[in-house]
């Protein structure tokens, strides 16, 4: 059963739709992080469920109640949004029971959930402690103990974890992840940072304009981007227009192979960097311009290489066609200026629809 359900939701601010017509489930103990170019409407999407962005059409129902016209506090949602942080006059305990004493209960009964949250997120005991003493880290564990302890039907955060540093952000995906597993939350989840998006997530939407882009798991999504929109979004560079014919593509690289069963037609390519395979033999050879070959013979400069931990990025300008990402293992990466020759993998090759 959907726990969460928008049907035609249609936002507009400032003239146009903030929010086109959106369709969207959410199934119950489903983590869905929603991803997007800044603009695109995520936080819209996230406010309207909440109830702080009044919807010119459409219908939400959460736990199939529709929710026109129910007030926010009445939505049963939990929301751990920048724009809802903690208050820093009351302590630790006040904060988290604020949901709690507002739906009115009693003093004990309140004082048992606080404890229960915050030995759940990591900081027991830490009632008495001023919001002002914690780290970053800690007060957003406050802040998701805060929104978790009226046990919403649904949780919604928006840049959950947005100002921390990268390694505590990643140290707390892993922690959240198994949080709202073990709790069984149904979570909606706004995210600027894909690893983030792709870490917590059981479903990614991705946005544009107002509408959903793709929507599957996050490896369907990587490896299988519905759009040249959602390849690059995702920071896929290699995206040009070609045309398949059999088991090859003529693309402004030249003649790549595509797997087998690639629909036939006009067509957009994305090739991922580790599809961009540099020769053994660096010696440019003549470019043949045979699918069979791979494309061989495709001579590029390396313009740049970046290392990424075990593996390095090399930005490539090759002799035809727009600039070349691959990438490459540490151990004899080329530098800057060398000249290379690369072929392509059929298998690391995806054929996407027509850019419109
Ligand atoms: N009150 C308003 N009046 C007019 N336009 C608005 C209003 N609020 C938001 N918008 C516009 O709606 C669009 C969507 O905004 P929204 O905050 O949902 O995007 P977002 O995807 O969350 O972006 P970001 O990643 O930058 O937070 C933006 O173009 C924004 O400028």
């Amino acid at each position: 059963m959907s726990s969460l359900t928008l049907r035609s939701v249609t936002v507009r601010l400032g003239g146009r739709a903030v929010l086109d017509s959106v369709d969207l489930d959410v199934a119950e103990r489903e983590t869905v992080c929603v991803l997007g170019p800044s603009g695109s409407g995520k936080s819209t999407l996230l406010r309207a469920v909440a109830g702080l962005q009044e919807i010119g059409a459409g219908e939400i129902t959460l736990g199939g109640r529709d929710l026109a016209g129910v007030p926010v506090h009445r939505r049963g949602v939990g929301l751990m949004f920048q724009d809802h942080q903690l208050f820093p006059q009351r302590d630790v305990g006040r904060n988290v029971a604020f949901g709690l004493r507002m739906r009115g209960d009693g003093r004990a009964e309140a004082e048992r959930r606080v404890a229960e949250l915050l030995a759940m997120v990591g900081l027991p005991d830490a009632q008495r402690r001023a919001v002002g003493s914690l780290s970053g880290g800690e007060q957003q564990r406050v802040a998701l103990a805060r929104a978790l302890a009226p046990s919403p039907a649904l949780l919604m955060l928006d840049e959950p974890l947005g100002q921390l540093d990268r390694s505590l952000r990643e140290r707390l995906v892993v922690e959240l992840r198994q949080l709202f597993d073990e709790l069984g939350t149904t979570v909606l989840a706004v995210t600027h940072d894909q690893g983030e998006a792709f870490a917590l997530a059981d479903r990614v939407l991705v946005m544009r304009d107002g509408r959903i882009a793709q929507s599957g798991t996050p490896p369907e999504v990587w490896q299988r981007p519905a759009s040249a929109f959602v390849a690059r979004f995702l920071g896929f560079d290699n995206v040009v227009p070609a045309t398949v014919t059999g088991r090859a593509a003529t693309t402004p690289w030249g003649t790549l192979p595509v797997p087998d069963g690639t629909p036939p037609g006009p067509a957009t390519l994305l090739v991922r960097p580790a599809g961009v395979r540099l020769d053994a033999d660096d010696v440019a050879r003549p470019a043949p311009d045979d699918a069979a070959e791979g494309g061989r013979g495709l001579r590029c400069q390396v313009l740049a290489r970046t290392f990424r931990g075990d593996h390095v990025v090399l930005a490539l300008r090759p002799e035809r066609g727009p600039d070349l990402e691959a990438t490459v293992p540490l151990r004899g990466a080329p530098s800057p200026g060398e000249k290379v020759t690369v072929s392509f993998d059929a298998a690391e090759t995806v054929r996407l629809p027509p850019e419109d």
